[in-house]
């Protein structure tokens, strides 16, 4: 008999969509599946202005292939500088559902963001006040810190104190990689959620480091040890409101990746849902994955569930994905999960 499962089209809480050749070489691959991502602003130059965000939004569209029915939904970035009323009017309107920030320094395309918390407090408090939701990157980029203790310790040092100063803030720990951040999430009340990267329930440190490096693994915050990722999983698996998806799918040309100093970010648009439904069925959660991709995401932004569906077939033989996608910017590898994988997403 084969097995088969239909959810509610699912959508992605955290996308890098890139722009140019990129954007339109990697788009296709979300707007096959996705009904709407939120859309990372870490462009150069970033996406700060109502006025970078809507003229952004129409070259995503203008990337979208005909009949695909996907909806971006816009962010900006936040620096020192954002104008409090140019974001009030840009959320007021409907064009932007978040604001990212970003620690400077933290990660790709990020020297624009916030050195100085104190100095963005009048924005944050205006964006309790009209409810716009602020996405984090949750790590801190002092040196002396350890690379895998930078998430740990933002929660201490940044994030709880924003919470504590602005209680009405309503914020999404973006990508999480540790139990300590799905602990925070788990226990810290409706104002704050977290996405989970489909890459994040399937590597941990191992996977980048061991038997050679694998530039296609690093990503940041990169991934922990092992009794992390298990965390990670239990979280997405549960059912909990607190945890949706965002895959975090960044595109880097192959020879930006494979370098002396390589970026971060890995590519998984293309078999997102393919490698979920493996990993909720190995963990006996299948029940839980409407639950997770479809509609815990759409309830913390206060959108509807799509009324379209998905649907996850189990296949006799492994599903054979492409290695790269060739777009005008250059080959990028496709996020390869170490084992076979039998499930389709139609
Ligand atoms: N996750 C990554 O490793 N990279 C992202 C930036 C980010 O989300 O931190 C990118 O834009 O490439
Ligand atoms: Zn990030
Ligand atoms: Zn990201």
């Amino acid at each position: 008999m084969t097995q088969s499962i239909t959810i509610r089209r699912p959508d992605d809480w955290h996308l890098h969509l890139r722009d140019g050749a990129m954007l339109a070489g990697i788009a296709p691959e979300t707007a096959r599946h996705f009904a709407r991502a939120i859309i990372m602003p870490n462009l150069v130059p970033p996406v700060v202005t109502g006025s970078d965000a809507a003229a952004y939004r129409e070259r995503i569209l203008a990337a979208i292939p005909e009949g695909a029915d996907f909806t971006p939904l816009m962010t900006l970035y936040l620096t020192e500088d954002t104008d409090a009323d140019d974001l009030a009017a840009a959320h007021t309107s409907g064009l932007i559902k978040a604001v990212k920030l970003y620690p400077a320094g933290a990660t790709t395309n990020s020297h624009s963001g916030v050195t100085n918390f104190d100095k963005v407090r009048p924005v944050l408090e205006k964006m309790a006040e009209i409810g716009c939701p602020l996405c984090v990157h949750g790590e801190v980029t002092d040196p002396a810190v350890d690379i895998f203790d930078r998430e740990a310790v933002f929660i201490d040092r940044v994030l709880d104190p924003i919470r504590k100063a602005t209680p009405d803030l309503r914020v999404i720990m973006e990508h999480i990689t540790t139990k300590n951040g799905a602990d925070y999430v788990r226990e810290g009340g409706d104002n704050i959620g977290a996405t989970i990267t489909t890459h994040h329930l399937i590597i941990n440190r191992n996977h980048i480091l061991v038997g050679g490096i694998k530039p296609h693994y690093y990503c940041l915050p990169v991934a922990k040890r092992e009794e992390h990722r298990l965390a990670l999983r239990q979280a997405a698996t549960s059912g909990d409101a607190s945890f949706f998806l965002g895959t975090d799918s960044a595109p880097h040309a192959d020879a930006a990746k494979e370098s002396a100093c390589g970026c971060a970010g890995c590519f998984t648009a293309t078999n997102t849902m393919s490698l979920l439904a493996h990993v909720f069925e190995e963990d006996g959660a299948l029940d839980k994955l409407e639950a997770f991709a479809s509609l815990n995401g759409p309830k913390f932004y206060g959108l509807p569930a799509n009324e379209s569906t998905l649907t996850l077939t189990k296949t006799d033989a492994p599903v054979d994905f492409p290695n790269k996608i060739e777009t005008g910017a250059g080959p990028v590898t496709v996020f390869d999960p170490g084992f076979p994988v039998f499930w389709t997403a139609d």
